[in-house]
């Protein structure tokens, strides 16, 4: 069996493999003491574990603590790529990029091969561009949904509110209502650039990630739901090199 790990920013993403069917998969927090909370699977049956990971070198290291003390199986960490089986990434410096993003790019190269757009809404909002060639052309980084109400909360001193998942863009007639609608707002004018930067580049497919994932497509993006995008290109990149 093999363990794949997606630890973000905000949750850690994991799911035990095995001949690449899905025994059991769950959520859990990086820095607590069982990241791997609720997995039931025998540890002696781990044969190896594989991790995307853009959390702080600190928490990297502490991951990997608890996965040496837990499992007697060898861990990778596998990064950001400058190509893979004709995909190829845009950055100068692939290094820099975040292996989330080039795992999920990863996962969408290998269903759709029209062009496409990968949004993955996590703590941050990333939105990446490969055309019908694999030709990565680029992408944005967006502070989150709540990343954004943190800092409204935190740093402007009158500003007090209860965040609502709301999916109204009228103008708001209270703090509450700006803010909630505000949102909702702004991320669907993102939905709409999105959009019009797919039919301009002529990308078919948005496949969409991330735990609010849900919620931009409730703002309209046309896009598919793919829960563990990531997930999904760190397994087809480790099997790739394990010789799957
Ligand atoms: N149960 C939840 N716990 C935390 N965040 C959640 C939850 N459900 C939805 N979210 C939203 O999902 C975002 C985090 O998404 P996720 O893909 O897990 O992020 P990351 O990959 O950065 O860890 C949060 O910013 C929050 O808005
Ligand atoms: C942009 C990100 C913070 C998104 O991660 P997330 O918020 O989903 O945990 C992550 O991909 C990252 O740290 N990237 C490094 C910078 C880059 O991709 O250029
Ligand atoms: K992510």
């Amino acid at each position: 069996m093999r363990l794949l790990v997606d630890a973000g920013n905000s949750r850690l993403k994991w799911r035990v493999e095995q001949v690449g069917q899905v025994i059991e998969e769950g959520v859990g927090v990086l820095d607590s003491s069982d990241p791997l909370q609720g997995m039931s699977a025998p540890v002696g049956a781990v044969s190896r574990v594989s991790i995307s990971t853009v959390a702080s070198e600190d928490k990297r290291q502490a991951l990997l603590g608890h996965l040496k003390s837990r499992f007697n199986a060898p861990v990778t960490f596998y990064w950001a790529e400058a190509r893979r089986q004709g995909l190829v990434n845009a950055y100068n410096d692939f290094s820099r990029m975040g292996a989330d993003r080039w795992h999920a790019m990863y996962g969408a190269w290998q269903l759709s091969r029209c062009g496409f757009v990968v949004v993955d809404a996590g703590s941050a909002v990333t939105v990446d561009y490969v055309d019908p060639s694999g030709r990565h052309l680029g992408g944005f980084i967006l502070p989150g949904l709540h990343m954004m109400l943190r800092s409204l909360k935190t740093d402007a001193a009158r500003i007090r509110f209860d965040p609502a998942q709301v999916l109204d863009t009228r103008p708001g007639a209270s703090t509450g209502e700006c803010v909630n609608h505000g949102l909702a707002w702004l991320f669907g004018a993102m939905v709409r650039q999105i959009d019009s930067d797919a039919k301009a580049c002529g990308l078919k497919d948005v496949l969409v990630t991330g735990g609010d994932a849900e919620r931009l497509i409730g703002l309209g993006l046309a896009g598919v739901h793919h829960p563990s995008l990531v997930l999904d290109g760190l397994g087809a990149i480790d099997a790739e090199d394990h010789g799957a």
